[in-house]
């Protein structure tokens, strides 16, 4: 009784110096939006997955248009549906609207108080964390020293479908792809072929962090508060980054061992080790010498475990499910799939394995593969943004103190700019003559599965070639068929991503080649 009575008193003072603060301050126009019950709305809103928001402001859209303001918790958040306010914002104001929101309490944990890429201000840090990884790690040229590793994955992968293909049973392939995933992810992070126990306790850990989300969330609102009404749930959220750092410290401090090592062999030793591709150089490699500028020291030793856990998650989970998305097509509809096989055929010949070289000639796989970006991308959401200061964008003011979010399904499968959107038809990104499509959206956006503008993802390079690599050689590898009897189901569930709601069963049979005419 005396708790609430508390929390009543709290929340009322709280309304009163907002709305007197408020007062005070000259009027803004924020972009309309539905009136909101002060404190009980907030709160309310605040306890909403990002799906509900998604499907309330689908509906809210025709009354107030495509930029809409929501109350969510003590910030305004405003939701931007279109492309072109998408452009003019990210793109033609794109260091204005650059900048990250301070984390809620939970991703502050989380993220060792904003010390990794996606979370940290538009600043120095950032800038400094961010150059690192697309320099050292995502530039063209390493990614290509990194094919070594994905061939390793793909033996791996095809040695774990193969008995499925002998039996013809049905399977599900949720757990070989992500499995996949964190095999080339955890090679990429620590430069080590870490046997396959290891690489399901790194799996496990981290799809914990990212699965406790929702249930982590109340414990945003009011952390003084909530550390004594859900104390328990405060310590569960700890045990769950201690057992993350349980499994990733060791990993970072081995290779920081071998590292020295490696560094004290002569220079022509090591630089044979790097072309025998016997050493690889790793992410978190590039993480020790690295020094903050803003205070002036390196990284703890926790905040590399956070970019890890960072470069992990973002790598894998996001590709995985896109992944799956695309398969569930190419089972969905076996035209698309025999298509797809047959412009493989004309580019490899007989040769067993679809070669990264050969990828480059085959627009048709670029184009399942953007399909499935546009049909079903990873997060319906860009990360939310914020703006570096007070912005005017199509008549209302984009405060410092909100969010700003994209949202990025609606805008893939917007009818005004793609025909006949719902449908998974690869064609349409055929028709464009010579020009690739832009997936970066510099000039115009259409979709935006990567975001766009200063804080795209860095990694959408290597995110295509992943998805582009992994699907042709299953593809290539396999015959890929539906359940008899069962229609793929194509319905969404929230997870870290938006994932398949009924994840994709399928058989597969070997592909006999000779067969082709
Ligand atoms: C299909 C795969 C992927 C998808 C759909 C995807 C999508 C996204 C999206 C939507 C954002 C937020 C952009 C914004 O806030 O405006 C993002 C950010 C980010 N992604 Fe990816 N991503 C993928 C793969 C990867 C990979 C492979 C890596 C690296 C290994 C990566 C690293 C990052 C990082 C570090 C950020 C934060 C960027 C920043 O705030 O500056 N992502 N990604």
């Amino acid at each position: 009784m005396e708790v609430w009575f508390i929390i009543v008193v709290s929340l009322s003072l709280c309304f009163l110096f907002n709305s007197l603060f408020s007062l005070l301050k000259p009027a803004q126009k924020l972009p309309p939006g539905p009136t909101t019950i002060p404190i009980i709305g907030n709160l309310l809103w605040l306890l909403k997955s990002f799906s509900e928001l998604e499907s309330i402001l689908r509906h809210l859209r025709p009354k107030y248009g495509p930029i809409i303001t929501l109350s969510v918790g003590s910030r305004p958040a405003i939701f931007i549906s279109t492309h072109s306010l998408a452009h003019q914002t990210l793109i033609q104001n794109g260091v204005v609207f650059a900048d990250r929101p301070p984390a809620l309490p939970v991703s502050k944990i989380v993220t060792c108080n904003q010390h990794n890429v996606s979370s940290s201000f538009y600043g120095p840090t950032w800038r400094l964390l961010r150059r690192n990884l697309t320099s050292e790690i995502l530039h063209p040229s390493r990614i290509k020293s990194y094919s070594q590793a994905r061939k390793w994955v793909l033996d791996i992968l095809i040695s774990r479908l193969k008995p499925c293909s002998k039996t013809g049973e049905p399977f599900l392939v949720k757990q070989h792809f992500q499995y996949s995933m964190f095999c080339l992810l955890v090679l990429m992070c620590f430069g080590e072929k870490l046997e396959e126990d290891k690489i399901k306790q790194v799996e496990r850990v981290q799809r914990r962090v990212l699965l406790s989300f929702d249930r982590f969330n109340i414990l945003n609102f009011w952390p003084s508060l909530t550390r004594v009404l859900f104390y328990k749930r405060w310590n569960e959220l700890l045990k769950v980054k201690q057992d993350q750092e349980s499994v990733l410290i060791p990993l970072i401090r081995a290779r920081k061992n071998s590292k020295v090592e490696t560094r004290s062999i002569d220079k022509e030793d090591y630089n044979k080790k790097v072309e025998k591709e016997e050493f690889i150089l790793s992410y978190v490699d590039t993480l020790f010498d690295l020094h903050l500028p803003e205070e002036n020291r390196k990284l703890i030793e926790s905040e590399i475990a956070s970019l890890c856990s960072e470069f992990l998650d973002a790598g894998t989970d996001t590709t995985s499910t896109a992944l799956q998305w695309i398969m569930a097509n190419l089972v969905k509809y076996p035209h698309i799939q025999e298509k797809l096989f047959l412009e493989i055929n004309g580019v490899v010949g007989d040769e067993e394995v679809v070669k990264e070289d050969y990828l480059q000639k085959m627009s048709y796989l670029k184009a399942v593969i953007l399909e499935g970006l546009r049909r079903h991308p990873p997060g319906h959401f860009v990360l939310p943004h914020a703006v570096t200061q007070d912005t005017v964008i199509d008549g209302f003011v984009v405060p410092k103190n909100g969010t700003v979010n994209f949202m990025v399904a609606e805008m893939g499968r917007d009818p005004k700019v793609w025909e006949d959107p719902m449908a998974f038809k690869p064609e349409r990104f055929l028709n464009n003559g010579d020009q690739a499509f832009d997936i970066t959206g510099s000039k115009e956006i259409k979709m935006m599965p990567f975001g766009a503008g200063r804080r795209i993802c860095p990694g959408y390079g290597l995110a295509m070639l992943h998805l582009e690599y992994f699907v042709a050689n299953l593809v290539w590898n396999f015959k890929w068929m539906a359940v008899d009897g069962d229609d793929v189901d194509l319905s969404e569930k929230q997870e870290f991503t938006v994932v398949m709601k009924n994840p994709l069963k399928a058989h597969i049979s070997p592909r006999i080649r000779s067969d082709v005419c």
